[in-house]
């Protein structure tokens, strides 16, 4: 259950600190990526991700946002090198957007919002399981990558054809041998902080890792995002847009890069 948090004026961000006090924690996470701010940082290494189609499970309307889950009981899909030391398992992928076009993203950077953010969530193998690491300080690493209105998008193909049979809440159906390197832009430049979970229970472990290129994606494949639903098929339809979480306050945090 999502313990009745959502987007809306009555169970929205705003509302989150009334079950979750850790809303207003020392590294909450979106943030606002201030590119004067950013700081080079020597030790990075650039990003390591390796993953196997056949990891790949199914699709999901979890009621906030869709999500491919992934076979997490093996190292298939990892994430390694980058800002963080050790293995780092791929989980699920998922995506937050707006109601239109000039909003949707959770991170900005330097104020500029994007039509919307994909987030490929990974655990660190130092823990036994994901529910296990989620609330480690070091637990999870999250890559960002930030969707630009522009060209069609053939890499987001299936997933747009998978929309129809995953409309409402709490529905699902099979999505094999998909590989979500097709996703990432061609270069994996990034920025990384220390934050959190975007959405409740808002466990302050993960280190996020946002890549600096956007990929592309259509006016029209964003209209078919916003024909998901929020809402189970009993209920009364709710369009699932603006599902994304605002930045939050840096309280003396900043991003890092790797030297150009
Ligand atoms: N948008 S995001 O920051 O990338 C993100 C937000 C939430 C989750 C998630 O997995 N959310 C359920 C959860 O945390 N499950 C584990 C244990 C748990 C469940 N309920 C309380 N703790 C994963 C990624
Ligand atoms: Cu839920
Ligand atoms: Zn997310």
């Amino acid at each position: 259950m999502s313990n009745g948090w959502g987007y809306a004026d009555h169970n929205g961000p705003e509302k989150w600190c009334d079950n979750f006090p850790i809303a207003n924690g020392p590294r909450q996470s979106p943030i606002d990526i201030q590119t004067s701010g950013a700081s080079y940082d020597e030790s990075l290494k650039a990003l390591k991700l390796q993953y196997d189609p056949s990891t790949s499970l199914d699709i999901l309307n979890n009621g906030h946002s869709f999500q491919v889950t992934f076979a997490d009981d093996d190292d298939s899909s990892t994430l390694t090198e980058g800002p963080i030391s050790g293995k780092y398992r791929l989980k699920q992928f998922h995506f937050h957007w707006g109601a239109s076009d000039d909003k949707g993203s959770e991170h900005t950077v330097d104020g500029k919002c994007y039509p919307a953010e994909l987030h490929l969530v990974h655990w660190n193998t130092e823990y036994p399981s994901f529910g296990e690491a989620a609330s480690k300080p070091d637990g999870l690493a999250v890559v960002g990558v930030f969707l630009e209105i522009g060209a069609d998008n053939p890499n987001l193909q299936k997933l747009l054809d998978a929309m129809d049979a995953i409309k409402c809440k709490g529905t699902q159906t099979s999505f094999t041998n998909f590989d979500p390197t097709i996703l990432l832009p061609e270069s994996l430049d990034y920025w990384t902080y220390l934050g959190s979970l975007t959405t409740p229970p808002l466990h302050e472990s993960v280190t996020w890792i946002v890549c600096k290129q956007s990929i592309s994606v259509s006016s029209d494949q964003m209209k078919k995002f916003r024909s998901l639903l929020f809402t189970a098929d009993d209920e009364e339809a709710c369009c699932m847009v603006n599902n994304y979480r605002p930045p939050q306050p840096l309280k003396g945090r900043y991003a890092s890069a790797r030297p150009p």
